[in-house]
């Protein structure tokens, strides 16, 4: 994003209205005046229209039960109220735990239980379905997919988020948009990974941009971004508000020129409001509360300092006074009753009213005049528009004024644009903007694409099964057709196993977790159904499986001399491919139930009886009969079976003999020791098919429960 700064030489004085407010709060005696201005379009045409969207909540608890064996409720918001508009950038701030996490992800609908009070959206009950399909959610870490570009992530975006609504060449003219007004262009062909934390962050909101929601929320959009950057990103954020977007973002503590940027601030200290209202009006309202805000000292960090107790008790103060946040601090609204404001009224000179003449606060002029006028008589400032209209300050002494009053029209925001707004909540939409159909399409398509540039993923695991399958090939070389050397190839028929059931898991338990925090973001902002995403993630996978399992198996069945005969080998890859298959939702199940640091450790444990009930170790009837059912779970048994039979039944011949004495010379033998004369090759495969599709469908559960418990 490009910024333009141009810096402007003004003389200030009481008699020459000027139209920075800061500077006659901060210095009042400075000549230097800054402005600032972002150079990017103030709204992007191209976007579908939606309704301005106003949020209210009222007496909002959050409880959460907490503690070990004695559990006991703690709450983190204590009834607190609000209201939050559109057009607006609003700021939600406070100490660190004071609950503008939990204020952000309940107010989002991501955090719905333990939750009492209520929240309307423009004067009606939230439905929260409705409301998930007019906001997004743009979390902390941004949560990007590493193996795309810019312009790839944009066309999944819009592919997924505008769809049928419009035709490619239109989808083509958002994304261009959306990436000039995001200073994104330039990079567009730059992978995710690539981006600098800023242009990460840019990229994030883009990608929520393209449906244009109503309402966007943001956690802490500038953390981990220089100050130069965090400009570029609140400038941003201030772009889209003045789009007639309701903006709301947590944000620890704001630099001065920051906090400038918003229009209104929401501050929560141990669970409750302790300020809400316009920026401009905090100085002035903390004021009136005998907590004077010390000259160049930054209004953010000095609320953030009364709410952390550094100058005595004052939350309570700060509470009773906004009433929880029932009361707004609003620009040329009078504050909640206090002494100093109630005083002496002296009414306002001809001039005054002349410059505000003609607005349509001219009915509120009596209350202005009241409240302009508070008994500290020189210590006022009244502006109307940005203009100081009256200063009767002590700028000479260059005291903070008491009480500064901006008469502007709320409406009359600079550069609002709502031309693209409607009027009215959409009464019935789709849950997605796509079919689920399409959704797994996209995905499916976008998944292959991951995986073509993942070289772990890829590369890696080719090259691992080209090389295990020369290794064991080398190992057990020519030995498949030797009667004496039976019990080295039942041991290269488990390695193969072994082989095929790690690689195919261990990948799937690594890789999966981490796509989990995209999958939350995605899925909760409506990009695509959980049952679209995974059927995609389920599919995409298997081809490569399938290739990396056909050349390793095609590269030890030849060396070690199984039998010449295209159906054995078929039989063998079979099963082999079906091992593959499970253990990978064996991966699936893992990945989504848990953790990677639990499920590389967990996973491997748990596969051991599947190995040692293999029929390898031991043979069936060797098995206690209370623990023979463990046999019919392990589904190593059932691929080592089908290999053996592929092996070493369907009436094969006598295997050749080299010694004196062979005793698995006739492969009957060999199947009578192993207990698998009665086997069935046909049920071992029905077996396999059956517990793929129950893992993958427990995986689908874990999937959905864990997507419902991270909230
Ligand atoms: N599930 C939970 N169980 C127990 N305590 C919780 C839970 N969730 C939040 N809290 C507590 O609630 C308080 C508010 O947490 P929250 O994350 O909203 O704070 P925050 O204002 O966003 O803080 P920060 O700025 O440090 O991120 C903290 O004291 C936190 O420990």
């Amino acid at each position: 994003m490009k910024v333009e700064t141009s810096i402007m030489l003004n003389s200030v004085n009481d008699s020459e209205p000027s139209n920075a407010y800061s500077d006659s709060l901060v210095d009042r005696k400075a000549a230097v005046k800054v402005t600032i201005q972002p150079c990017q379009p103030k709204s992007l045409t191209h976007l579908p229209k939606r309704p301005p969207v106003d949020i209210a909540f009222s007496d909002l608890t959050y409880t959460v039960s907490e503690g070990g064996a004695k559990k006991h409720e703690k709450t983190i918001l204590k009834s607190v109220s609000g209201r939050l508009r559109s057009g607006e950038l609003t700021a939600i701030m406070g100490p660190s735990g004071a609950g503008k996490s939990t204020l952000l992800n309940i107010l989002t609908g991501y955090k719905t239980s333990g939750t009492e009070g209520s929240i309307t959206i423009n004067g009606h009950e939230r439905n929260l379905s409705q409301f998930r399909k007019l906001s997004c959610y743009i979390m902390q870490d941004n949560q990007l997919h590493a193996n795309l570009t810019v312009e790839e992530a944009m066309n999944v975006a819009t592919a997924l988020k505008l769809g049928k609504d419009l035709t490619k060449a239109a989808r083509k003219d958002v994304i261009s948009e959306i990436l000039d007004t995001l200073g994104l262009q330039e990079h567009k062909t730059t992978m995710t990974s690539n981006l600098s934390g800023g242009q990460k962050k840019r990229l994030s909101i883009a990608l929520e941009l393209v449906n244009n929601p109503p309402i966007m929320f943001f956690d802490e959009p500038t953390s981990g971004l220089d100050s130069s950057s965090c400009f570029q990103c609140i400038s941003l954020l201030k772009t889209l508000s003045r789009g007639g977007r309701t903006i709301i973002c947590t944000i620890h503590q704001p630099s001065a020129r920051l906090f400038e940027m918003f229009d209104h601030l929401y501050t929560l200290a141990e669970g409750q409001c302790v300020y809400q209202g316009s920026t401009l009006q905090l100085v002035p309202f903390l004021s009136t509360l005998n907590l004077v805000c010390p000259s160049y000292h930054n209004p953010a960090s000095f609320l953030i300092e009364v709410s952390c107790g550094e100058y005595g008790d004052n939350v309570r103060k700060l509470v009773t006074a906004i009433n929880n946040g029932k009361h707004d601090i609003r620009n040329g609204k009078p504050f909640p009753k206090s002494e100093a404001l109630n005083n002496a009224v002296v009414p306002l000179s001809d001039s005054d009213k002349k410059k505000i003449n003609g607005s349509n606060l001219s009915s509120e002029i009596p209350e202005v005049d009241k409240m302009a006028h508070s008994n500290k008589e020189n210590n006022v400032v009244l502006m109307y528009n940005n203009d100081i209209v009256k200063d009767s300050s002590n700028a000479a002494s260059g005291s903070a004024p008491a009480v500064i009053l901006d008469l502007s029209d709320e409406k009359d925001k600079d550069n609002v644009t709502t031309t693209l707004l409607e009027n009215a909540l959409p009464s019935s939409q789709r849950r997605y903007a796509t079919s689920e159909l399409t959704q797994f399409f996209i995905v499916l398509k976008r998944t292959l694409l991951f995986s073509r540039r993942d070289w772990t993923l890829m590369y890696l695991r080719l090259f691992a099964h080209i090389l295990v399958g020369f290794l064991i090939g080398a190992l057990y070389y020519d030995i498949g057709n030797d009667g004496a050397k039976v019990l080295s190839n039942l041991g290269f028929l488990f390695f193969n196993m072994l082989f095929l059931m790690y690689t195919s898991m261990t990948i799937t338990i690594l890789s999966f977790p981490l796509e989990m925090p995209v999958l939350i973001k995605e899925n909760f902002n409506r990009w695509y159904s959980l049952r679209s995403y995974y059927l995609a993630i389920t599919l995409s996978d298997l081809p490569f499986q399938t290739i990396f399992c056909v050349v390793y198996v095609s590269i030890v069945y030849y060396l070690t001399s199984q039998p010449p005969s295209w159906d054995r080998f078929n039989m063998f890859l079979a099963a082999c491919l079906l091992i593959s298959f499970v253990a990978q939702s064996v991966g699936l199940v893992v990945g989504a139930a848990m953790n990677v640091q639990n499920g590389v450790f967990l996973a491997p444990v748990m596969s051991v009886p599947f190995l040692l009930f293999s029929g390898f170790f031991v043979s069936f009837d060797a098995i206690p009969i209370y623990l023979r059912w463990i046999t019919y779970l392990s589904y190593i048994r059932y691929g080592f079976e089908a290999t053996a039979l592929a092996t070493y039944g369907f009436g094969r011949k006598k295997l050749q003999c080299f010694q004196a004495y062979c005793h698995f010379k006739d492969p009957t033998t060999t199947l009578e020791e192993l207990d698998m004369t009665k086997s069935s090759f046909f049920l071992d495969m029905v077996a396999l098919i059956a517990i793929f599709f129950i893992l993958r469908i427990s995986a689908f559960v874990f999937l959905r429960w864990k997507l419902i418990s991270s909230r």
